[in-house]
């Protein structure tokens, strides 16, 4: 069974790899949506596979790094497309929760990125 939680973050970017003329090479913005991922069996007596405010109190401290930052200044997000934000993401979190499964990013409603490690 999977589970997930939901966070937002406001932040600046642009994707300096771009040509001139992209209209992403350019410094603007984005809610981004993340999305948490958590595989595992519910527990029996409990009914659930982890508490939702277990996953934003891990999560948290990843988020603050991000929400209200430039993100091309964080090292390892020089050039921070949906799918090296998902991969940082993923990388930061992995360790702290081992049951993991797929970190999601969306910049826009309609485009974002999925990573499953
Ligand atoms: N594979 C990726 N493609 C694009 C990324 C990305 O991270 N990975 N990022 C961008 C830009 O950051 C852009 O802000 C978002 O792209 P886009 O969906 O084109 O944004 P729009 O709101 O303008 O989309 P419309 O649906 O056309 O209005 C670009 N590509
Ligand atoms: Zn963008």
């Amino acid at each position: 069974m999977e589970i997930f939680k939901d966070f937002t973050f406001e932040a600046a970017h642009r994707l300096p790899n771009l040509p001139p003329e992209h209209k992403c090479s350019r410094l603007h913005g984005h809610s981004f949506h993340v999305r948490i991922c958590v595989q595992g069996a519910p527990d029996p007596i409990l009914g659930w596979v982890m508490d939702f405010s277990d996953i934003k109190a891990i999560f948290k401290p990843i988020l603050l790094q991000l929400d209200h930052y430039y993100l091309n200044d964080i090292p390892g997000l020089e050039n921070p497309t949906s799918e090296v934000i998902s991969m940082w993401i993923w990388n930061k979190l992995k360790p702290l929760l081992p049951a993991l499964c797929r970190v999601e990013v969306r910049e826009t409603c309609t485009a974002g990125c999925s990573y499953a490690g």
